[in-house]
C-alpha cells in the first residue's frame, strides 16, 4: 500500500499505492507510519519524498471505508507525527491532492506541485470536513480570506511541468541543511482580518441562503472560526468535535451514498476481449459460449497436449454450432496459448481449471500480476470460496464467481456468484455478460454450493435415503418423472458424473480415509449418511461416461438408461449388512421428501441472505435443473401446496428421521406460516438478513 525505497542515496521516497487514486485507506496509513519510521530511524537518510502511484497524489480518505469501523492507524496523531519529525519531508504532487491527501501535503514541510494538479477539501460534498487538521493548517498557511492560485497563496513552494517526483527529490536534497521550525505549518498563527466576526457571520447567513439545512459547510466555517482564534491543540480539538457529528449525521451517510450511487449509476464495462484459463469440458464450453457473441477469446491450457485436444475440441464445438445457426464459425475470434502472460490486455478472466483451491489460488495470484488493473477476475467453482480467491488477488472487488452449468454452451442458467468484497459493477458486468451470451443470470450469494447444488444436497440425500429404505433407482426416477421432471435424480445424475460428488464428499470428510474410524455406520459429522453413492463410485461407475452408474448404458456415453441388476445386488446386500428392513414406499412419499427437503433448503437460503428472492431460486431450479416449469420451481410448488401442509410434512418427516437435519423445517417457513402465510411475492419481506449485493 506503500513503496519505500532508497533514491540518490539519501533520500527515502515513499510511494503510495491504492488504486484508483490511492486514497488513504487503513493499509495505506499503515504503511506511511512503517515507512516514516524506517526513515526518520536510518542515518543513511537524510530527506523524505511523498509521492502517490500511477500520476495520483491521493484523493483523500478511502471513502469506501467509511462504512465500517476505524482500522489501521488514525490520521491526526500520524499527520501531526510527520510535521514534528527532525528530516525535511517534501510532497511531490500529481494529479490529486484531495481531503486527507491534501492535508498529508500540509504536513510536509515542502510541497512541489505539477502545474495540472488539483489540491482540495471536496469534504463537504460527503457530509463532513477535513477533520486530520486541514481546515487548522490551511488557514495557517494562506490566512482568511484566501483566493485561488496555490503558489501565489503559498500553499506549493514550487510548480513544475517536471515529474514532480523527480524535481521533489532534487528539491528535497537542497532543503536538507535548512531549518524546519518555520516549514511546520500547524506553528503557525492564521492571519485573519480585523473584521473576522463580519466576514465569518456573513458566510454563515449566505451558506444558509443557498444550502437551507445543510450540515457541513456550517461546520467548516466553526472550524474556520476555530482555527482563527484558537492554538492549533485546541482548533484540532474542535475540528475533531465536529467532523464527530457530522460523520455520525444521515447528511454524511447520504452524501457519500451518492458519491457512489453516481459513479455506479450508468457503469457499464464493455467486454470485448476475454480468456478462458482450462480446457476441459467447461472451458471448451465457455469458450464458444464467449465467441459465439463476438468476443475475441484467449484459451489457455497448461500443457502442449492438452492445448492442441482444447483446440481442435473448441473448434469442433464452433464449427458445429455455426453449421447450425447458418452462420460462419468465428475460429478468427481464438489465441490458443500456454502462457498467462498472454492475458495482460483482456477484459475478463474465467478461470475453469481443477476444482482444487490451491490450484486456482495459485492462478488467481499469476493473474494479478499479469492482467492490467482493470481486469475483471471470474471463477467457474461450483461451491468454493470466492472470496478466499479475491483475496489473494490485488483486486478483490473485480472478483466474482460465474458459476456455469454443464454443457456450458447449452445450460441457460448462470449462477452469478457476488463476493463481499465484489463490487456493484463486478456483478452487474458479469450479469449483463450472462445475458449477452444468452445465459439466464441469477445473483447469488458465496455460500458452500451457491444455489443450486447447495439445494441439490438435501434433495438427493433423500433419494439415497430411501433407496436404504427399499426403494429403487427406477421407481424413485418413475415418481419424479411423473411429477413432471425430465429425468428423476438418479438418471440425471449419471448425465452429469457420479465422480464430482463422489470427490467433493471425499474433500468434505465425508469417505475414505479422513473418515474417523469410531464413527457408527452410516452415520457422518453427526447426521445420517448413505454409503452407498460411494459403493457405486468405488466400482468405477461415474454414469453415462463410464457406461454405467446406477443404470447401465449400451456403451460408453450411451444415453439408454436400463435398470442393472449389479445395482439391484449391490441394494439387498447393504441393507442386510446394516439390517435394514426393506419397505413399501409410496410414490406421495417420495416426492413429498425429495421435494420438501428441496424446499426447506431454500427456505434456509433465503433465510441466509443468500439468494434474493424466491423467484431466483425457482428460476435457478427451471433453467439449471429441469424443474417442470408447469410447476413453477420448488418455492412456488412449496406455495401451491400450500406452506402449512408443507411444514406439517416436514415436521411429520424429520420426527422419523431426527437424524436427517434437511427435514428439520426452516424458521424461515415457520414464519411464514405464523403471519398468515403471504404470497411468493411478498416473502422477501419476511426476510431478516440480505447479502449485501442481493
Ligand atoms: C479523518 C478524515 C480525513 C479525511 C477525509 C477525506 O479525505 S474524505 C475524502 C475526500 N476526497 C474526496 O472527496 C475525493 C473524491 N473523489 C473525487 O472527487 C474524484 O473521484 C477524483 C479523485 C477527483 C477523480 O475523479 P475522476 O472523475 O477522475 O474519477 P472518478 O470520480 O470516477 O473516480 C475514480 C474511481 O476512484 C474512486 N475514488 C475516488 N476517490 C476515492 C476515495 N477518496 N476513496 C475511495 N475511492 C475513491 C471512485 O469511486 C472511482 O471508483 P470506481 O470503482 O472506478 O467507480
Amino acid at each position: 500500500m506503500a513503496r519505500y525505497e532508497l533514491v540518490k542515496r539519501s533520500v527515502a521516497l515513499i510511494t503510495l499505492t491504492n488504486p484508483p487514486v490511492n486514497a488513504s485507506s487503513s493499509a495505506v496509513r499503515h504503511a506511511i507510519a512503517k515507512s516514516m519510521k524506517c526513515a526518520l530511524s536510518d542515518p543513511e537518510v537524510t530527506a523524505v519524498v511523498i509521492c502517490g502511484e500511477n500520476g495520483s497524489f491521493c484523493g483523500g480518505a478511502d471513502i469506501r471505508e467509511f462504512a465500517g469501523p476505524l482500522k489501521g492507524p488514525p490520521l491526526v496523531p500520524l499527520l501531526d507525527a510527520i510535521e514534528a519529525g527532525e528530516k525535511p519531508v517534501v510532497a511531490a504532487i500529481e494529479g490529486v491532492a484531495l481531503g486527507g491527501g491534501f492535508e498529508l501535503a500540509l504536513v510536509c514541510h515542502y510541497r512541489i506541485a505539477h502545474s495540472k494538479a488539483r489540491l482540495g477539501f471536496p469534504e463537504v460534498t460527503l457530509g463532513i470536513l477535513p477533520a486530520a487538521g486541514g481546515t487548522q493548517r490551511l488557514l495557517r498557511l494562506i490566512g482568511i480570506p484566501a483566493a485561488a492560485i496555490s503558489l501565489k497563496l503559498g500553499i506549493v513552494d514550487q510548480v513544475t511541468e517536471q515529474n514532480a517526483c523527480e524535481v521533489a527529490v532534487e528539491f528535497a536534497l537542497r532543503a536538507v541543511a535548512k531549518p524546519l521550525l518555520s516549514r511546520r505549518v500547524s506553528m503557525l498563527t492564521t492571519r485573519c482580518p480585523p473584521d473576522l466576526d463580519a466576514l465569518l457571520d456573513a458566510v454563515t447567513m449566505q451558506v444558509k441562503k443557498k444550502a437551507p439545512g445543510v450540515m457541513a459547510p456550517l461546520a467548516c466555517i466553526q472550524a474556520v472560526r476555530a482555527a482563527a482564534t484558537m492554538p492549533y491543540y485546541k482548533g484540532i480539538k474542535r475540528e475533531g468535535e465536529l467532523m464527530a457529528t457530522l460523520f455520525n449525521s444521515g447528511q454524511a451517510w447520504a452524501l457519500q451514498y451518492c458519491f457512489f450511487a453516481q459513479r455506479t449509476a450508468g457503469k457499464w464495462t464493455l467486454i470485448r476481449s476475454a480468456a478462458v484459463i482450462g480446457l476441459g469440458t467447461m472451458g471448451r464450453g465457455i469458450a464458444v459460449c464467449l465467441a459465439r457473441v463476438g468476443i475475441s477469446v484467449i484459451a489457455v491450457e497448461s500443457e502442449k497436449k492438452l492445448l492442441e485436444t482444447g483446440r481442435q475440441m473448441v473448434i469442433g464445438m464452433l464449427e458445429r454450432d455455426a453449421k447450425r445457426r447458418g452462420v460462419s464459425a468465428s475460429l478468427n475470434l481464438f489465441k490458443f496459448t500456454l502462457s498467462l502472460h498472454d492475458l495482460k490486455d483482456v477484459d475478463l478472466v474465467i478461470e475453469v481449471v481443477f476444482e482444487d483451491m490451491a490450484l486456482k489460488k495459485r492462478v488467481f495470484q499469476e493473474l494479478s500480476k499479469v492482467c492490467r488493473p482493470a481486469t475483471l477476475l471470474c471463477t467457474n467453482t461450483s461451491g468454493l470460496d470466492v472470496d478466499a480467491l479475491a483475496g489473494v488477488t490485488d483486486r478483490p472487488h473485480l472478483v466474482v464467481g460465474m458459476h456455469f452449468f454443464s454443457p456450458a454452451h447449452v445450460m441457460k442458467l448462470l449462477e452469478v456468484v457476488c463476493g463481499p468484497r465484489s463490487s456493484s459493477e463486478t456483478i452487474a458486468t458479469a450479469m449483463s455478460l450472462g445475458k449477452r451470451m444468452g445465459k439466464v443470470s441469477v445473483a447469488v450469494g458465496n455460500c458452500p454450493g451457491f444455489v443450486r447444488n447447495r439445494m441439490l444436497k438435501p434433495y438427493i440425500d433423500q433419494a439415497t435415503f430411501l433407496l436404504e429404505e427399499g426403494a429403487t433407482p427406477e421407481q424413485i426416477d418413475k415418481a419424479l418423472e411423473d411429477f413432471g421432471f425430465a429425468m428423476g435424480v438418479f438418471r440425471m445424475s449419471d448425465l452429469a458424473g457420479l465422480d464430482v460428488g463422489w470427490r467433493v464428499r471425499k474433500e468434505s470428510g465425508l469417505n475414505g480415509s479422513d473418515v474417523d474410524p469410531e464413527s457408527p455406520p452410516r452415520r457422518r459429522q453427526g447426521r445420517r449418511y448413505c454409503l452407498i453413492p460411494d459403493m457405486v463410485c468405488e466400482q468405477g461407475r461415474f454414469g453415462q461416461k463410464t457406461g454405467g452408474g446406477w443404470y447401465m448404458y449400451d456403451k460408453r456415453g450411451g444415453t439408454n438408461a436400463k435398470p442393472d441388476p449389479l445395482i439391484q445386488n449391490l441394494l439387498e446386500t447393504y441393507r442386510s449388512k446394516y439390517g435394514i428392513q426393506p419397505r413399501n414406499i409410496s410414490n406421495q412419499e417420495i416426492v413429498e421428501r425429495c421435494l420438501f427437503a428441496l424446499a426447506n433448503e431454500g427456505f434456509g437460503i433465503l433465510e441466509d441472505g443468500m439468494a434474493a428472492r424466491p423467484e431466483d431460486i425457482d428460476v435457478i431450479y427451471l433453467f439449471g435443473y429441469g424443474f417442470p416449469r408447469h410447476r413453477g420451481g420448488p418455492m412456488f410448488y412449496a406455495s401451491m401446496v400450500g406452506l402449512e401442509r408443507v411444514l406439517k410434512r416436514l415436521e411429520h418427516y424429520h420426527q422419523a428421521h431426527p437424524d436427517v437435519p434437511h427435514l428439520k423445517p426452516s424458521p424461515l417457513l415457520k414464519t411464514l406460516v405464523a403471519c398468515g402465510i403471504p404470497p411468493v411475492q411478498k416473502w422477501r419481506e419476511h426476510i431478516k438478513t440480505m447479502h449485501s449485493h442481493l
